[in-house]
């Protein structure tokens, strides 16, 4: 049976503490609009785009996540160029983190509604405001920035606690909830890698073996990520939270002076640069990195 089967099969209703979340068959394109009316594109990736879109019977609106994948030909070749198997797997990994291995959070975007046709699948999430982490940067002062970092934080170790490392966490990957800037929300799953060994909690007994190709989630996949990597992450986050700008963001005007990429100490405590030398990029840190436990205990935190 492929990914997309069993996904229909496994759901069972009542299951666990998450409301149960049934995957709507489309049998073509054109049905989703009986459910979703779209409005405005909020941006695009890869795979596909993400819209604006308001349910169609109670006018609410949700961002909309609309990934087309090529149905994979029995046999088809993997090539040092092309696996035709790549785009269905990141896109079926998504669908699973969201919908079944991790729990809801304040700061984990929500899956609302999952609907699928023959190659397209809609993953209908809570719609955030368009104001994502690099918005935040300018502003952010000692308060705000280590209420929305301990945010950031405590939704990472929730997600590695789970058995996920998210592998793409970055300004445009962190949106709020609404212009006020105060409630974050970690968005895109779709470089994340689940890793079972790693989980210490399990959500309404999520069993991998049900969901992943063995290979899959036992190492054979060649896959070195750690949660390390995702700490690396939130260290570069916060040095652009105390410099007050996206430091390492791709941009076409001139690089920033090394006088922009300081630490904004006139605004920001000791505390938070001693959390900055602990995680931070390596021209600031002084060892190796800590743990999420180390982190979540630290003082700017607290
Ligand atoms: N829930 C949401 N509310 C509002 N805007 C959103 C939401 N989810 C995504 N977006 C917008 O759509 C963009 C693309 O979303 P996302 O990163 O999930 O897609 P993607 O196809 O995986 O992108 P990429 O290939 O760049 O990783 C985001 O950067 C953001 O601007």
């Amino acid at each position: 049976m492929s990914h997309f089967g069993l996904i229909i099969m496994a759901g069972r209703e009542g299951e666990g503490n998450h409301a149960f979340l049934s995957v709507k068959s489309l049998k073509n394109e054109r049905e989703i609009n009986n459910y979703y009316r779209c409005l405005d594109e909020l941006g695009e990736g890869d795979y596909g785009k993400t819209y604006e879109v308001e349910h169609v019977s109670n006018g609410r609106r949700y961002a909309m996540k609309v990934q087309q994948f090529e149905r994979v030909a029995p046999g088809a070749v993997v090539t040092q160029w092309s696996n035709p198997h790549e785009g269905v797997r990141k896109i079926y990994k998504e669908m699973v983190i969201l919908h079944r291995i991790l729990p809801r959070h304040r700061n984990i975007i929500e899956l609302k509604d999952l609907l699928m046709s023959d190659n397209t699948v809609y993953m209908v999430l809570e719609l955030c405001a368009r104001k994502n982490l690099s918005h935040f940067y300018p502003i952010a002062n000692n308060r705000s920035g280590s209420r929305i970092f301990k945010q950031i934080v405590e939704a990472t170790h929730f997600i590695h606690q789970h058995g996920v490392l998210h592998m793409d966490l970055h300004a445009d990957n962190i949106l709020f909830t609404d212009d006020t800037m105060t409630e974050s929300k970690i968005i895109d799953f779709g470089l994340s890698v689940y890793k079972p060994a790693l989980a210490v909690r399990v959500h309404a007994n999520f069993n991998h073996l049900e969901w992943f190709n063995i290979d899959e989630v036992s190492g054979r996949r060649n896959d070195n990520s750690v949660p390390q990597d995702d700490i690396e992450a939130l260290g570069e986050i916060l040095h652009c939270i105390l410099a007050g700008t996206d430091v390492g963001a791709e941009s076409d005007e001139e690089e920033l002076t090394l006088d922009e990429q300081e630490p904004r100490m006139d605004i920001f405590d000791q505390q938070a640069m001693d959390l900055l030398e602990l995680i931070g990029p390596e021209d600031f840190r002084r060892g190796a990195l800590p743990t999420m436990y180390q982190i979540l205990s630290h003082p700017w935190l607290a």
